[in-house]
Formats: C-alpha cells, structure tokens, sequence
C-alpha cells in the first residue's frame, strides 16, 4: 500500500488523519478561522472554496489562498470546490472548474485538490495532470446525499477514481438505516484490502452514520473529517473529541 506525503503528514499510514474544513464566506472569515485551527492544531485543512464570495474571482482565490497558506503555516492544505450537484454551496461550468483547480494547484500555496470524480473523465484527467505537474495530489471524490448505493457500486466509484490516477478516492454516502453504514464499511474493507494500491477515504453521514468517521484505522479509511465551529457537513464530530477516540482505537489495536 502506498502512502500519500503532503508536507509532514502521511495519509496512510498508522493512525487516520484529522481534516478541518473551513466555511467562511469573507477573506476575514477564512483567515480567523485559520488562525483558530492553526492554534488547535490538526493534521490537514480542507478550504471549501465554494462558500467563499470572490470564488469566482480567481485573482482573489489566488490572494486568500496566500493568506491562508501564511496562517497555516505547513499544515497542508486540500482545496476543494463542492458544486451544488454534490452538497455544495455553488454551481460551476465545468470548464471553469477546470481552470479554478489548475491554476490554484500552479501557485504552490495549496497542497491537494479535490475534484468530483464525475465530472467528465476528460476534465478529471486534465485538472490530475495539471496539479502533478506542480506536485500536487489529488482527492477525487463523489457524494451521495440521498442514500447510500450497493457495496459492489460503492467499489466501482473507489476503483474508477484509482484508475482516473487520483492520489485519493473519496466517497461520502448517506445512510437510510444502519444496514446501509454496514455498506459503507464494508465496500471500504473490500476495497482497502482488495483492489486499493493507494489510501482511501470514506465516510456515511449524519448521526447514523457517525460510527464510520471513528473507525477508518480498522475497515480501511486513512482520512477523516471534523469541525471547529462550524461542520462542512452532516456528522462530523468536534475535533478533541475525534483526536480522543481515534488514539484511544489506535491504542487497542
Ligand atoms: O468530501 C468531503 C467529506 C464531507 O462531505 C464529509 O462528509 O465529511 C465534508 C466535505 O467538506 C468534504 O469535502
């Protein structure tokens, strides 16, 4: 299984890391919650450029994602722009999209990108291999914010995203009952142990599905999501309280 190294963090590899999303709306929103992270400590940030309210401006991406940069300090930083059609706050043209993610892997400032696996193979492939030319790693993601699909199409998603050449396939489904994190955690073992070469990140949402973001270091998931303040999204635990049961878990195994 191979490692991803982003600055000091090896998503992969032992315990899973701690991501915390930021969803301010204004520069001074992103920052002071930069700052207060940065204070608190997490292994990797995820700026969910999507919120922000010049994200269509690329000359002002570029600026914050330099402010934010300076207030993490060598914290990585994973860029992600969530479009409406998978929970997020926006809609974007694809060719947009394409270009956002290119050039803001180009200034070094931002260390992963997240691109939405189905997107457009051909738009996939293009923002891949513009960000790994500059060094960058990519997540490729997908979400499922209605139910969560059948085991064997949950590993096709994984598989595909391996296969497109991102660094990391991600997928966030939602569960309408606990059979359905079952699902979730059983594609994550059948792809971790079966067909993965590469780490992979999986979540089932809201309370039900709470049980999958604490227990990635067992069934297969390398990364997971808390918040400070506000969550990015349904489930997410406080980051002390996340940072407490995965070294509790990481101690018994
Ligand atoms: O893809 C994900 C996962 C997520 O949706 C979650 O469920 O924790 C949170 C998002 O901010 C992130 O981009």
């Amino acid at each position: 299984m191979n490692t991803v190294k982003v600055r000091n963090i090896e998503i992969g590899a032992g315990i899973p890391k701690i991501c915390v999303p930021i969803v301010g709306v204004t520069r001074n929103e992103i920052l002071d919650a930069a700052k207060f992270i940065a204070a608190m400590g997490t292994d990797v940030v995820e700026w969910r450029v999507d919120w922000y309210q010049d994200v269509f401006n690329f000359d002002e991406v570029e600026k914050t994602a330099e402010e934010l940069r300076k207030a993490l300090g060598d914290t990585p930083i994973l860029f992600t722009f969530r479009t409406s059609k998978e929970g997020g706050e926006k809609a974007i043209k694809t060719a947009d999209y394409v270009e956002l993610n290119s050039k803001i892997a180009k200034t070094g400032y931002v260390d992963l990108v997240d691109i939405e696996a189905f997107t457009g193979d051909d738009a996939v492939k293009q923002v891949i291999s513009a960000a790994h030319s500059c060094g960058v790693k990519v997540v490729a993601s997908n979400h499922d914010f209605d139910k969560t699909p059948e085991k064997d199409e949950i590993v096709k998603r994984l598989r595909k995203m391996q296969e497109l050449g991102a660094d990391i396939p991600k997928i966030a489904v939602m569960p309408q009952n606990k059979k359905d994190v079952l699902t979730l955690l059983s594609a994550t073992e059948e792809m971790s142990t079966e067909y993965a070469d590469r780490p992979i990140i999986t979540m089932s949402m809201a309370g039900t599905g709470v049980i999958s973001r604490l227990c990635g270091e067992v069934f297969g998931s390398s990364l997971t999501f808390g918040a400070a303040g506000k969550a990015s999204a349904p489930g997410q635990m406080g980051v002390e309280d996340l940072k407490t049961v995965l070294s509790l878990l990481h101690k018994s195994l």
